[in-house]
């Protein structure tokens, strides 16, 4: 039994019926279920509330990104939805995080808070196209250091950088990552991706995987066969 399950399966989908058919079939012994902009924005906090009573735990994965009072704001409505995770961009500031921080503080069991460095769906000339030029790398540390001194508890970055993260702020700073891609599935839209085992080995502590389950013909086979890879 996997008290702490490594995957994350991130339940993006249209409509609440496929979202709860896919999560009826999972276990929450195995994996822990995302719900991101789409879900919530159709189905709110209801819908969480029903994968929490399948047991599941649930990483909200709203990105919030304002200014501190509002966005310190969200994250205690999330925390009052009792779920596991819930992330901000760590672009959003210093003074945004640690709001953030200091209204999870007042929760006796508040989520872990973590931040968004640099979406694995962009490469290089994608950040200098935005003004920031430069390798992803680069900035996704600078960004979980900045994440670190305002007191976060991890970030989200692709597993290609989870190593120098690691090596730049030591063991017990989470590292959630998607851009995950077992070596058979298409990578999409993720331009930073890896394998499970390579992510894995590279130090992440959660792997955040979406369509490689989700839009797989059978789903708990994709889940297993990711979940053998990583078996020691
Ligand atoms: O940098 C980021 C941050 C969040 N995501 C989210 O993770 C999943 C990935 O889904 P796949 O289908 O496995 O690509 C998705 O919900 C994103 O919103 C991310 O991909 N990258």
């Amino acid at each position: 039994m996997n008290l702490d399950p490594r995957i994350i399966v991130a339940l993006d989908f249209p409509a609440e019926g496929p979202a709860l058919a896919l999560a009826d079939q999972l276990d929450p012994k195995r994996c822990r279920l995302k719900v991101g902009k789409e879900l919530f924005t159709r189905l709110g906090p209801s819908f969480v509330a029903r994968l929490q009573d399948l047991g599941f735990e649930v990483f909200l994965d709203l990105k919030f990104h304002d200014i501190p009072n509002t966005v310190a704001a969200a994250c205690a409505a999330a925390a009052d939805l009792g779920v596991w995770m819930v992330n901000v961009h760590a672009s959003g500031g210093r003074a945004m995080m640690e709001a953030a921080r200091a209204r999870m503080a007042e929760f006796a069991k508040s989520p872990h808070l973590i931040g968004v460095t640099v979406l694995t769906s962009l490469d290089g000339d994608d950040l200098a196209a935005i003004g920031c030029p430069g390798e992803p790398a680069e900035r996704v540390v600078q960004l979980a250091g900045l994440a670190a001194e305002a007191g976060l508890g991890g970030i989200v970055c692709s597993p290609r950088e989870a190593a120098m993260v690691r090596a730049a702020l030591g063991p017990g700073f989470l590292l959630v990552t998607p851009g995950v891609r077992p070596s058979i599935a298409a990578s999409g839209d993720q331009k930073r991706v890896m394998t499970p085992s390579e992510a894995l080995a590279a130090g992440a502590d959660y792997l955040v995987i979406g369509r490689p389950i989700t839009a797989a013909p059978d789903p708990l086979a994709a889940l297993s066969a990711i979940e053998a890879e990583l078996a020691p």
